[in-house]
């Protein structure tokens, strides 16, 4: 254990909480340096993965002078006489002659010695076969180069794989990218009081975590099977032992849900001791989420594995995901830090005194304006159903409409808030 959990070994509960930024930038760091192996992919198993290595192109883009226009490939002053044809796919041999022209496809390689390509539309064929027209001024080929030169840096490592990336790196040549694949994640659930159906009540609630956190996990580019989301455990410290066990087999990733503090059944702590982890974050100044914690792993072999704990609070278990496992995710793949955009708050904020205030808000990309949503409590998930993400009220400070604040966005695609 860490001496952070030494220290805090003497008063139960109480290990100093790491600032919010803070806690991102040492759990970004610490993915970085764990981060997963370089593989080389078949392009189209590449989607949502990360760039390896930058992506330079095999050739100049495009490789050879290519017709823009189906017409006329013609050498000197008209009218021209036609010599052939070249199609795309073809290599074209060289128009010799002046007052010669070749029929040529859009696509096709244009012959060395054409002076101007006349568009088929803008020509006329006389009863003699030549052919007639004024040439457009400007050039209808692409010159080779024109997008990119042989050897050139295209993106950067670090740049998460997309379709557009894939047909890029397939137009200048290459077969297979070298990425760092998606991290495996695994989820347990911990807590006796959760139904797995029907409808709550004697004292007993649904689990919201376990069906909703591994599509949020998806969502961050984490792999995650069916098998790998398991529980509710039993809350014993030996079934957690066993449980945490288990899922550490094949993920990097274990998310666990609840426990975190340190209530008669919240086996998490004594769990992570039995397994010899040591944290890496152990409790955030952030509200909601304050439990949370980022707990690491390492085999006898250097095989390094992560347990994030995310509270039990439906709600806080998401700020922990937006909070610690995005960022360590973006380290895991060798991303960049996520960015956080800049948005104006349109309502008044209150802080949570010396800890970060993630305040659930929809944002209107338009306006650029942020505005506070209701039904907000760390239990509850109905505010968290109708945001865009959390605005980010600085420790010691509260929001004030016209407020110029971070956002941390949810994972949401165009059309998913109206
Ligand atoms: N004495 C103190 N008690 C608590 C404090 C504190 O500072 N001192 N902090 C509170 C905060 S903040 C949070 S957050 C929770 C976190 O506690 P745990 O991570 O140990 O979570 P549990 O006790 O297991 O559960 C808390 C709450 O969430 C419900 N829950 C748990 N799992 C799920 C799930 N999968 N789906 C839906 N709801 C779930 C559970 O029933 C409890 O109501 O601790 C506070 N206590
Ligand atoms: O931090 Mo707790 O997550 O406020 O509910």
């Amino acid at each position: 254990m860490s001496t952070e959990t030494e220290a805090a070994g003497a008063e139960v509960g109480a290990p100093p909480p790491a600032g919010w930024e803070e806690a991102r930038a040492r759990v970004y760091a610490v993915g970085l340096s764990a981060a997963l192996p370089a593989v080389a992919r078949p392009l189209a198993d590449t989607d949502g993965q990360t760039l390896a290595e930058p992506l330079t192109t095999r050739t100049d883009l495009p490789a050879f002078p290519t017709s823009s226009v189906d017409g006329w490939a013609v050498r000197g002053p008209g009218p021209w006489q036609v010599v052939g044809r070249v199609l795309a796919g073809h290599t074209a041999p060289p128009l010799a002659d002046d007052g010669t022209t070749v029929e040529i496809a859009t696509g096709a390689m244009v012959p060395v010695g054409t002076s101007a390509i006349l568009r088929i539309e803008e020509s006329t064929r006389a009863a003699d076969g030549l052919v007639a027209g004024t040439p457009r001024p400007q050039a209808e080929w692409r010159e080779p180069g024109e997008e990119a030169h042989l050897g050139e840096e295209l993106l950067p490592a670090g740049t998460p794989v997309d379709p557009s990336v894939i047909g890029l790196a397939a137009s200048c040549g290459h077969d297979t990218l070298r990425v760092r694949r998606a991290p495996r994640a695994a989820l347990l659930v911990f807590g006796d009081e959760l139904l797995t159906s029907g409808a709550p009540g004697a004292g007993r609630v649904r689990d919201a975590l376990g069906p909703s956190v591994p599509a949020w996990l998806r969502r961050y580019g984490c792999q995650v099977r069916g098998g790998d989301v398991v529980g509710p455990v039993a809350d014993t410290l030996p079934a957690h032992v066993a449980a945490l066990r288990g899922a550490l087999a094949n993920a990097d990733l274990v998310c666990t849900t609840g426990g975190t503090m340190h209530g008669p059944v919240d086996h998490l702590h004594p769990t992570l001791e039995a397994l010899g982890a040591d944290y890496v974050v152990n409790t955030v100044a952030v509200r909601p989420g304050f439990p949370m914690l980022l707990a690491r792993l390492v085999d006898g072999d250097g095989r390094v594995r992560f347990v994030a704990g995310l509270p039990g609070n439906p709600q806080s278990a998401v700020v922990a995901l937006v909070s610690l496992v995005v960022p360590l995710l973006a380290g895991l793949t060798g991303r960049p830090m996520p960015v956080l955009p800049q948005v104006t708050l349109a309502e008044a904020v209150p802080g949570r005194g010396d800890h970060t205030h993630l305040a659930l808000v929809r944002w209107d990309r338009v306006a650029g304006t942020a505005h506070p949503v209701r039904h907000v409590g760390s239990a509850m998930l109905r505010g968290l159903a109708g945001a865009d993400g959390f605005a980010v009220i600085r420790p010691g400070a509260s929001g004030a409409v016209g407020d110029r604040v971070p956002l941390v966005p949810l994972p949401l695609t165009p059309g998913e808030r109206s």
